[in-house]
């Protein structure tokens, strides 16, 4: 049985719809944070996750299984930088451990465009983002949605500054296996239930928007226009442009191919 882990937030029940099912007698899936489903897919807990892009470029896994990905091509909502001081002055940047990718994203666009290098702590999943001893905090997820209730200064959508930045789409997210699984059957399977997930948004959004303290039209909204879940040419230049921004920060040691099953 293949041990598959995906991304445990409201950003990924459009790709695991129905997915549990589909791959009965082949795997068993199970959920975590982007940054752990990595940790655990390079220490071969897992041999197929969901992992922050960013891990890919770093060595994590061998091949990408499935065009479906998480991704976007505007304002994503659940990726947001919420600053206390003017973004010039930001010295100190507390990262959503949860985060890999938009980890380096933010960093990225820090340097780039403004000229700063941050000191940065972590942000444990425990800790109030309100609270934490930082100038400015990343935050990722479904705890990413809410309005920021601390006192902000500004705030930044990371896939808004991204798009209109570079005038392409930004994945966060990729299903990544092991060299030597044999992930044939699988590949179809998971393209399979993100566009079934795809079909069902309304009923997704109906049955998780109450518990996550959202409403039902504001999460479809979610899954249907902030979110992308298909990786075409775009989206791949999207990916070799951030590989290119992450390496020239250091963030990633060398220049790795986008490998395709
Ligand atoms: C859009 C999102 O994409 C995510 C961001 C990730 C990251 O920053 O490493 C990894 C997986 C995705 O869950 C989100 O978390 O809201």
């Amino acid at each position: 049985m293949l041990r598959i882990g995906a991304v445990s937030y409201l950003n990924t029940r459009p790709l695991v719809y129905g997915l549990a099912q589909r791959l009965a007698g082949l795997g068993q899936l199970s959920f975590n944070l982007p940054s752990r489903l990595a940790d655990d897919l390079a220490a071969g807990r897992l041999d197929v996750a969901l992992i922050p892009s960013i891990e890919y470029f770093r060595g994590v896994g061998q091949q990408i299984v499935s065009d479906a990905v998480i991704a976007c091509r505007g304002p994503v909502w659940s990726v947001r930088l919420l600053s206390r001081v003017p973004i010039g002055e930001i010295r100190c940047l507390a990262l959503d451990e949860g985060s890999r990718t938009s980890a380096a994203l933010v960093r990225i666009l820090l340097a780039e465009q403004y000229g700063l290098h941050p000191e940065t702590v972590p942000l444990p999943m425990e800790s109030d983002p309100d609270t934490i001893d930082a100038d400015a905090v990343l935050l990722i997820g479904d705890r990413a949605m809410h309005p920021a209730a601390g006192v902000y200064h500004e705030i930044w959508d990371l896939g808004d500054r991204w798009c209109r930045w570079t005038e392409l789409p930004f994945v966060f997210a990729m299903w990544v296996a092991r060299q030597d699984v044999d992930v044939s059957q699988l590949a179809p399977i998971l393209s399979a239930a993100r566009d079934e997930g795809l079909q069902q948004l309304a009923e997704i959004a109906g049955r998780e928007a109450g518990g996550h303290g959202l409403t039902t039209p504001d999460l479809h909204h979610y899954f249907a226009h902030h979110l992308h879940f298909r990786l075409g040419a775009e989206e791949q230049a999207g990916l070799h442009r951030y590989q290119r921004h992450a390496a020239k920060l250091g963030l990633i040691a060398n220049q790795r191919e986008l490998v395709f099953q």
